[in-house]
């Protein structure tokens, strides 16, 4: 992030020990991310130390937090490394901070990977697959917020910032994306609560059998999370984790280390894999309109680095150009 919100230790102390995680001895601001003010905490209980990430809610309202936080309580309760979040005396797991919705969640061990191998790639496969199936019941219901309905809203603000190359290319695509959403291939998919930003940051890897930062522990911020098609949310995944970032390709054997992993757990079906390609033009462009949106509108904060629009530009044209360059299994 950034922190948009600045909190006080006694008021996180408080919050610390109303959720029975006891003393707070640390409270870090985190720098990294950009939607929401997240600290490190640190407390003490019982002789032992707690680690735990503190998360005060800018955007996102309190009507729209209980889909993201009962989704990531559903996969922990399934057993998936999701950080889950802790629960006050009255059992609520959304809570208040400075006036504003906030929750506090296990803090996952290890670094994410910037530089993801086949290894890590497929681990993340994996982790993904299982999450699209822990989904399948799970009874709560949002739409992705960053969904065509919100890129139609956007670009027209992002619009006057966009050089006549680049106008061309967000207005064919929009078109392209809304036939896309209209077609009936479309409204076959496989859809259910994905996380829909699920990038390298947002994952992280400790230690070991084969070496330092090689074991997935986990996945975190779900705060675009949303219902949407399944294979949306494998294109976004494989647009980041997979990505040769000179040029914007897929990385063939990192593709394919992470489609195989996913479909050892759940093959994808023909309507799936022939609207891959078109998935991954939605993937790259829902975060090239985010990031535009981020850049020139950006919000009052400290420490807030947008990322760059420039990249997912690229990313787009790659997909438009070289629609599916991986010998996908069959
Ligand atoms: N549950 C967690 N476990 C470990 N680290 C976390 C966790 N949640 C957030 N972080 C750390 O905080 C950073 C920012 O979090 P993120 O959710 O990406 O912020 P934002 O929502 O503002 O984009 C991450 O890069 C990571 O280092
Ligand atoms: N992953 C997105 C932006 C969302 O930021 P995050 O820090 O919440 O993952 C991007 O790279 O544009």
């Amino acid at each position: 992030m950034a922190v948009f919100t600045e909190v006080g230790f006694d008021a996180a102390a408080a919050l610390i020990a109303r959720l029975g995680l006891g003393r707070l001895t640390e409270l870090q601001p985190i720098a990294a991310g950009i939607e929401n003010t997240n600290y490190f905490v640190v407390s003490e209980r019982d002789g032992q130390r707690l680690d735990h990430v503190l998360t005060v809610f800018e955007r996102l309202s309190a009507e729209q937090l209980p889909f993201y936080l009962e989704l990531m309580r559903h996969l922990a309760r399934r057993g998936l490394p999701v950080p889950e979040p802790k629960a006050d005396p009255e059992g609520r797991i959304l809570l208040s901070l400075a006036g504003k919705p906030a929750a506090v969640v296990d803090r996952l061990r290890g670094k994410s990977v910037m530089a993801p191998q086949p290894l890590h790639c497929a681990q993340l496969g994996t982790l993904l697959a299982r999450m699209h199936g822990a989904v399948q019941d799970f009874p709560l219901q949002q739409p992705n917020l960053r969904g065509l309905a919100w890129w139609e809203a956007t670009v027209p603000l992002v619009r006057p910032h966009l050089a006549p190359e680049q106008l061309a290319l967000i207005d064919a695509e929009l078109r392209f994306q809304q036939a896309l959403a209209a077609s009936a291939d479309y409204a076959a998919l496989p859809r259910g609560a994905v996380h829909a930003d699920l990038f390298r940051d947002n994952a992280m890897f400790d230690d070991g059998p084969a070496g330092p930062q090689t074991r997935l522990s986990g996945c975190f911020d779900f705060y675009f999370a949303g219902c949407d098609s399944l294979g949306f949310d494998l294109a976004v995944c494989l647009n980041d984790w997979c990505i040769d970032t000179a040029t914007g390709r897929l990385d063939p054997a990192r593709s394919e280390a992470l489609l195989a992993a996913y479909e050892a757990v759940r093959p994808l079906g023909a309507e799936e894999r022939a609207l891959l390609p078109a998935l991954l033009r939605s993937a790259a462009m829902r975060f090239w309109i985010s990031r535009l949106w981020d850049y020139h509108l950006p919000r009052e904060a400290h420490m807030l680095t947008p990322h760059d629009p420039r990249h997912f530009e690229r990313v787009l044209r790659e997909r438009i150009a070289s629609p599916w360059p991986v010998a996908v299994a069959a």
